[in-house]
């Protein structure tokens, strides 16, 4: 296994060579969980190739801010449920803003959301917990394993059966309920019903099916994650905060709340969201890619069927890139004048070369629409005790394939009641 820990050893390696880096490794857990379908899965080759150009159609950035008003909805209905957010629930209403919006934006208005929503969460609860590497490698050293039932294992493992079925209903039912809404004149609009609009045949529906699937599962607790760590990093750096509010109140006035078209007009926003990535990756291993042939670097050998991993969390320390790496400072991805550094997504986070995340535009909208509602309209602070005094929160996350900060105390007011007036108008008109 070669382990990346420099990113420009990321880019020599991911990017200019990508030809013989951009595989996955051959994981057989995916197989008996009935995850093969999705994207991050599958191994180089045509099916990925058409994947990734189908979520280029539908999620690319131009596409995806052309959702510009799902986000703001979905945002001030964030914005109001923190409102009520306690040390246990944080985690749970920024999941459920990052799982409903994607599912929004990927199939519109389902009859019964909330039933789309708690099984894509269990499917996705049950996959991580079964196709950990070490369960993977168990597989694969002892194929006799898989002649017995998944129930002798015991634990999540036993639910391998019910990650099959999960995945066999949310594969197909949302897919033509949108169909079904097409063919009545009830369809809103949504990514599955633009691709519908077109003329396909059955592996180009196949394929759109994984495509809406794959962006729950990878979508979800990611942007979830970033938008906790966001929440944290604000409250932990007050300067920072307040800062951005001003940025934005003077951008847009006092009265109105921003929305993506302002965002030029917002670069402190931004240097914030590539901050929250940078602090804290969220994915601080990345996916892991593999090699398709033998190469020979910097005189290393390198065999075809190497794992490789960038390190994340090691490009995110890196002195000489981010000095005094451990502080949150925006003001790192500023230049001189205020301007950002970089205009592009392209941060490290989404990782490199052939597999880059294509839902990084998607997520970065719906960051951005999320952070600049909740700056607009609340200010976090620390949570007191019962005497009066301040509960301090240190910075710790979970470990995992996606991290999250450990549930901190914390408290929202609300900092102008004229943009939470039109907010909740906005809500009750609907
Ligand atoms: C802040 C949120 C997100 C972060 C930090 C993130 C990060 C990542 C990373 C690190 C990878 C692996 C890249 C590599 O192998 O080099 C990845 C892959 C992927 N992401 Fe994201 N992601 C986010 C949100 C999303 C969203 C919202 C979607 C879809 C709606 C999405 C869809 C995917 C897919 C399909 C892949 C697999 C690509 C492939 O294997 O070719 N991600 N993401």
């Amino acid at each position: 296994m070669i382990i990346i820990s420099s990113e420009t050893i990321a880019q020599e390696l991911l990017e200019k060579r990508s030809a013989n880096y951009s595989t996955r490794p051959v994981l057989r857990t995916n197989e008996l969980a009935g995850i093969t379908f999705n994207t991050v899965m599958l191994p180089y080759g045509e099916t990925l190739r058409q994947h990734r150009k189908l979520f280029y159609q539908v999620l690319r950035a131009e596409v995806s801010i052309s959702y510009h008003e799902i986000y703001s909805r979905h945002a001030n209905e964030l914005v109001i449920n923190l409102l009520g957010a306690t040390r246990d629930s944080l985690q749970q209403h920024t999941e459920a803003y990052s799982g409903s919006l994607i599912m929004t934006v990927t199939y519109g208005h389902l009859a019964d959301e909330g039933s789309f929503l708690s099984r894509a969460h269990e499917l996705l609860d049950i996959a991580k917990q079964t196709i950990t590497p070490e369960k993977a490698a168990m597989f694969t050293a002892f194929p006799f394993l898989e002649k017995l039932p998944f129930w002798c294992f015991g634990g999540a493992f036993a639910l391998m059966g019910r990650c099959r079925e999960l995945c066999e209903q949310l594969f197909d039912e949302p897919f033509n309920e949108v169909k079904a809404q097409i063919a009545d004149g009830t369809a809103s609009r949504s990514l599955v019903a633009d691709f519908l609009s077109q003329a396909h045949d059955d592996t180009g529906e196949d394929i759109m099916k994984a495509v809406a699937l794959t962006g729950y599962m990878a979508g979800m607790e990611t942007t979830a994650s970033v938008l906790q760590a966001f929440l944290l990093a604000i409250m932990l750096y007050p300067d920072v905060q307040s800062r951005a509010r001003a940025e934005i109140d003077q951008a847009v006035g006092h009265d109105s709340m921003p929305c993506l078209d302002d965002r030029a007009s917002l670069p402190y926003l931004d240097a914030i969201l590539r901050e929250v990535l940078r602090w804290n990756p969220p994915a601080p291993l990345g996916i892991a890619h593999a090699t398709s042939n033998d190469d020979v670097y910097d005189g290393y050998f390198i065999p075809k069927d190497a794992i490789v991993m960038v390190n994340q969390w090691a490009l995110s320390r890196d002195e000489d890139m981010f000095p005094d790496a451990s502080r949150f400072d925006p003001s790192r991805h500023l230049t001189v004048d205020g301007k950002l550094k970089e205009t592009v997504v392209n941060h490290f986070a989404f990782g490199h070369g052939r597999r880059i995340c294509p839902g990084r535009w998607f997520a970065d909208n719906g960051l951005w629409s999320a952070a600049a509602a909740i700056l607009a309209v609340l200010r976090i602070d620390h949570a007191k005790d019962s005497n009066g005094d301040r509960i301090d929160v240190k910075p710790e996350f979970n470990t995992g394939l996606v991290i999250h900060p450990e549930p901190f105390h914390f408290s929202f007011e609300v900092v102008n009641t004229t943009r939470e007036a039109h907010i909740r108008a906005m809500m009750n008109s609907r």
